[in-house]
């Protein structure tokens, strides 16, 4: 598809090259119209009013921002348009009904990297969709089949641009918001993420409360040529996934939020079928990895729908890396009686 083609155009060829991708296009539609409008909002930040002020306290314990219920008012009202019959969201305690007997499910994280909206920076939207599962004893059953099973996934990202980043399972692409149509046009067409990249972004301030395998790993980053990775790192945290996930899908690197041993936060702080299911997705159609430090996130089945799960991804070699510092095998000989032989890594 040729560069500056519209978001519209793009749904049009996926529907054209399998064409039972029909109603997830009409959902992702909803769900780029719903940010064109989130994106306004953001865009004229203080002067529409106090995003920020703090409100409820939501089903995962995090107090909702006045921009997090607008972001959840505007995106389930947009899908109320599609052919979606069940929402999953950060911001509401169950599954939402929309459209009894329509074919689709989405998870959506509404506004994502709320601790940002009071101070201007970058925040997004994060969604998946997938086949609803009619089962009149779970009224979550939709939401209990693996990442496989999404038919797409993306997220926005309101930043000094809006970007709109989605797959079908054909590729990974960023339509940027040309502000004067009002439609998203393709700017980054079938994305690679380079395989080995020197950055890094973890919130290091939890340092203290990550098992071994995390900490040797960051550790063996900041030692940089001088220890056994024998090459400097990077490191950025900007404290919104969609904008730690752009910028890797770009120039490469790797993002963790593991598991840590502060109370609530044995399985980290991302939440499985609205965060790290629909990340996964885009990572791996751009030739990334996303693993929950060893198992493959796409293959994990959510129990509840707010139910958290640790978060790995990027560049393949640094998540494959960041595997083998869970299996003991990574190159820090002498640290530690539980670590392997350097060098074991570069055989
Ligand atoms: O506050 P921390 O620990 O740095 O966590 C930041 C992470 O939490 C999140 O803000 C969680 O998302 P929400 O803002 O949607 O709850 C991620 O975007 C971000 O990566
Ligand atoms: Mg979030
Ligand atoms: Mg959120």
């Amino acid at each position: 598809m040729a560069i500056g083609s519209t978001l519209s155009e793009h749904l049009d060829a996926e529907v054209a090259r399998d064409s039972s991708l029909a109603d997830t296009a009409r959902t992702i539609l909803a769900l780029a119209a719903a940010s064109i409008d989130v994106s306004e909002i953001c865009a004229r930040g203080a002067l529409a009013g106090d995003l920020g002020a703090q409100g409820e306290t939501n089903s995962d314990g995090d107090v909702q921002k006045a921009l997090d219920v607008i972001a959840h008012k505007r995106f389930t009202e947009a899908l109320q348009s599609a052919p979606v019959a069940e929402v999953a969201s950060e911001e509401a305690d169950d599954v939402m009904v929309l459209n009894p007997g329509a074919p689709l499910a989405v998870a959506i994280d509404p506004l994502d990297g709320s601790s940002n909206i009071a101070v201007g920076m970058i925040v997004g939207t994060i969604f998946g969709i997938r086949p609803v599962v009619s089962d009149p004893n779970d009224p979550n059953a939709s939401f209990k089949t693996p990442g496989t099973t999404q038919t797409a996934a993306g997220f926005t990202v309101y930043g000094p641009a809006t970007t709109f980043v989605v797959t079908l399972g054909n590729g990974t692409r960023i339509f940027t918001l040309d502000r004067t149509d009002k439609v998203f046009r393709l700017t980054h067409d079938a994305l690679k993420v380079v395989a080995t990249a020197n950055e890094y972004a973890v919130n290091s301030s939890n340092g203290r409360h990550w098992d071994v395998p995390v900490k040797a790993f960051i550790e063996d980053c900041l030692r940089g040529e001088e220890g056994p990775r024998d090459r400097n790192f990077n490191m950025r945290w900007t404290a919104a996934l969609v904008a730690d996930a752009q910028r890797v899908l770009i120039r490469g690197g790797i993002f963790l939020y593991p598991g840590d041993s502060r109370k609530g936060y044995e399985q980290g702080r991302l939440r499985l079928l609205y965060e790290t299911a629909p990340i996964a997705f885009v990572m791996e159609q751009a030739g990334a990895a996303a693993t929950d430090g060893q198992t493959r996130i796409m293959d994990v089945v959510a129990t509840r729908i707010h139910e958290r799960s640790p978060l790995v991804f990027g560049s393949t070699d640094e998540v494959a890396c960041v595997a083998k510092y869970y299996e003991g095998r990574q190159p820090a000989a002498g640290r530690s009686p539980l670590f392997g032989q350097r060098g074991l890594m570069r055989s």
